[in-house]
């Protein structure tokens, strides 16, 4: 194993969002180890770049479920946010919607506080070419053509590692794709019902203790 692939919300933080020290003390000991960590995350690039440097990880970061990648300080978009703006613009038109916090700054995707239900907000556009990801967080409206997975793979592919020799760690659904391709997948305790059951190890801790959990046995602490 070569590299860890980590999720931020639900996974290193708590329900708050609160970051968890047992995992930034995990993830920086994988790292002192020579095993780079990679962030994999709905955020925004400059949200996960902060985190990144802030823990002292250096495998690079995909932001915005894939659709902004950061490798060797080159950012590329590889989402089509205008997608996203037909749906959004469809949506509004219907339900009391609302995007998050700073979204001038979301640049593939959309992203809607969780007030109206995901499953109304898949139903409202099920014919619109946009996929519908309910972190738990937020609701994410990203180009289809695009997700974890195919962006993590493009960074390793960068980096000359391949998708067998990383573990990957998430918690919700967003992270299906990068998880399913990762030679060891990792869901921790309070991972969605999907995650947990395609995942080679569930971590008996939650949130960032389980992060450290996985760690601890990834690098055979
Ligand atoms: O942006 C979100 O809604 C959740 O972010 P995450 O992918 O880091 O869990
Ligand atoms: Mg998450």
């Amino acid at each position: 194993m070569r590299a860890i692939a980590v999720d931020i919300d639900g996974t290193i933080t708590d329900k708050k969002r609160r970051l968890s020290l047992e995992a930034v003390n995990a993830l920086r000991g994988a790292e002192e180890a020579g095993v780079p960590v990679i962030m994999v995350t709905g955020n925004i690039l400059c949200f996960a770049m902060a985190t990144s440097v802030l823990i002292g990880t250096s495998g690079g970061v995909v932001a915005e479920n894939g659709g902004v990648l950061h490798i060797n300080d080159e950012v590329r978009v590889l989402g089509d946010i205008s997608k996203a703006e037909m749906a959004y613009s469809h949506l509004k038109g219907i339900y009391p919607v609302r995007k998050v916090q700073f979204s001038d700054l979301r640049v593939s995707e959309i992203a809607l506080t969780r007030d109206v239900p995901a499953d109304t907000v898949r139903e409202a556009l099920r014919d619109f070419d946009v996929e519908v990801y309910d972190t738990g967080f937020a609701i994410h409206l990203t180009d289809p053509s695009v997700n974890k997975g195919s962006s993590l793979e493009i960074l390793l592919e960068s980096r000359g590692i391949g998708m067998e020799d990383v573990m990957a760690i998430g918690d919700s659904e967003n992270d299906l794709e990068f998880i399913e391709a990762a030679g060891f997948r990792v869901a921790v305790a309070n991972a969605d019902p999907e995650l947990r059951e395609m995942a080679d190890y569930v971590t008996s801790a939650a949130h960032g203790e389980g992060v450290a959990e996985a760690v601890r046995r990834f690098m055979g602490w």
